[in-house]
């Protein structure tokens, strides 16, 4: 009885189904935030609900997403849902204990560190120059969300499993694009739901990738590949204390799988919705612009991107950060409450989810002043930020160890895109969420090829 009077406000509403379809609904019509907004006015800041068949507690603003992300993993855990838990597998660094999720993480950032991909710069360089000239040169429009989803999900097979162009990378691509169709489904096996088509193909996706694994082990002993040429070298270079391999070949597999999924969706919408900024801002356009010019002018014709010329980027990226501000492709997450947990005067019951929500503290004026208005010069200063406040990555032992990976090949794609083309937007400025958000129609563009700089300097000299 005590307990129940300190839960928090709010119905848990029809068994099974609570509000998940209320969240859904408002989610595909891009009315999430109004959706939450209602709640917060009807139940105040912390309130309870039903979604996906558990008891939730919904909590935002920086206190809440403080005691989310920094948990240790001793209250609080990580928490998906049980589609996301069969096609991924048991070993995903989402469902690891908190010493096996350290261990496999530190493999991870081992790879995605900046001191490991400064050296992937060129690389990534010259794969987005490739996309550009066999799928955007010579047209007059394009679609740019598939088209994005197509380059950042080949930059991960190229520098992440070091898998080229080729037969082998168009069978992962499509027995991937099943395998993900069914991971936002509900979890009904049955033959021939999205669901059992998913599970077939992560099964398809698995031995692949288990074949990889077995010839890099090779070539790593025949000393023909190095420890650094990519992920999967670097998984089976670690070693613990007895001289094995650090993680098991299970872990290799699924965790794979994770990086395929976690790193190619969220790169493709951001640089998606930056093209769409660009095309609806002038301003911000003409400084991105006169940044990215100046760099382009510093190169010999051909040559890449070095590290040092993506540092030189700040402008592009504060616009970027911005961007990630107002439509965050991580809308939010769940978690578990492994103990009681006191929030605000209120009980978090041990068992239930706890739901956590990026746009609510983006749009929040008392950290953000006008944040309707599109303003990169926020981010002047990192510390002007109050933390736990910008959370497009999440925070804390769980942060996105891909964030430094995304800003390179967001920046590397900008770079050439805003040099080399001009764009105008071909449909209207709406978007929806599903549950990345995706503008209408996936944003077709008309595009023209821009004068190329050593004639503007002819011209100006
Ligand atoms: C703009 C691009 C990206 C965004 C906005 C983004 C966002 C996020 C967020 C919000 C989380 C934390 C979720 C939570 O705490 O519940 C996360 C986790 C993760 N991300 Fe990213 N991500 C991006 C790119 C990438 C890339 C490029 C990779 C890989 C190369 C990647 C790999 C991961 C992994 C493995 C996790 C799980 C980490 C853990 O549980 O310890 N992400 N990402």
């Amino acid at each position: 009885q005590k307990s129940s009077e300190r839960l928090p406000p709010g119905s848990l509403g029809l068994p099974l189904i609570g509000q998940s379809l209320g969240l859904l609904r408002a989610m595909r019509a891009n009315t999430a935030e109004k959706w939450l907004e209602q709640r917060v006015r009807k139940y105040g800041p912390v309130s309870k609900l039903s979604l996906f068949g558990k008891p939730t507690v919904f909590i935002h603003g920086q206190a809440a997403n403080k005691l989310v992300f920094t948990n240790d993993g001793s209250t609080i855990s990580s928490q998906q849902t049980e589609s996301i838990r069969r096609i991924l597998g048991e070993r995903s660094i989402f469902e690891l204990s908190p010493e096996d999720h350290k261990r496999v993480r530190n493999a991870l950032m081992l790879f995605l560190k900046p001191e490991s991909l400064k050296q992937y710069v060129g690389k990534m360089d010259e794969e987005i120059k490739k996309h550009l000239e066999e799928h955007w040169h010579g047209k007059q429009q394009v679609t740019v969300l598939p088209l994005m989803k197509n380059l950042t999900f080949n930059i991960i097979c190229s520098l992440l499993f070091g898998l080229e162009q080729g037969t082998r990378r168009d069978e992962f691509v499509e027995g991937f694009q099943t395998m993900i169709e069914g991971m936002w489904s509900v979890p009904i096996n049955f033959p021939f739901t999205r669901y059992n088509g998913s599970l077939k193909a992560s099964q398809r996706v698995q031995n692949m990738i288990k074949e990889l694994i077995r010839e890099k082990r090779v070539q790593l002993e025949q000393k023909s590949a190095s420890p650094q040429h990519d992920l999967i070298t670097c998984f089976l270079s670690i070693r613990n204390d007895d001289g094995k391999e650090e993680l098991t070949e299970l872990e290799m597999v699924h965790n794979i799988m994770v990086v395929m999924v976690a790193g190619h969706d969220t790169s493709s919408v951001l640089i998606t919705f930056l093209l769409r900024l660009l095309a609806n801002e002038p301003s911000v356009y003409a400084a991105v612009l006169q940044e990215q010019e100046e760099i382009a002018r510093s190169k010999l014709s051909g040559e890449f991107l070095t590290w040092e010329d993506l540092a030189k980027m700040k402008y592009t990226w504060r616009v970027a950060q911005e961007t990630l501000r107002m439509t965050p492709p991580v809308f939010g997450g769940f978690r578990n409450a492994l103990k009681d947990i006191e929030f605000n005067g209120f009980l978090i019951p041990k068992g239930w989810q706890i739901f956590w929500v990026a746009p609510m503290t983006h749009m929040d004026d008392s950290i953000f002043p006008e944040p309707s208005k599109f303003d990169p010069n926020r981010f002047d200063k990192q510390t002007s930020v109050p933390p736990y406040c910008f959370v497009p990555f999440g925070g804390g032992p769980r942060i996105c160890p891909g964030m430094e990976f995304a800003r390179i090949e967001t920046l590397i794609a900008m770079h050439h895109i805003v040099t080399q083309l001009t764009w105008k937007l071909c449909a209207d400025n709406h978007f929806s969420r599903d549950p990345m958000p995706v503008p209408t129609k996936g944003l077709p563009i008309g595009i023209m090829p821009r004068t190329p700089l050593s004639t503007v300097r002819c011209f100006t000299k």
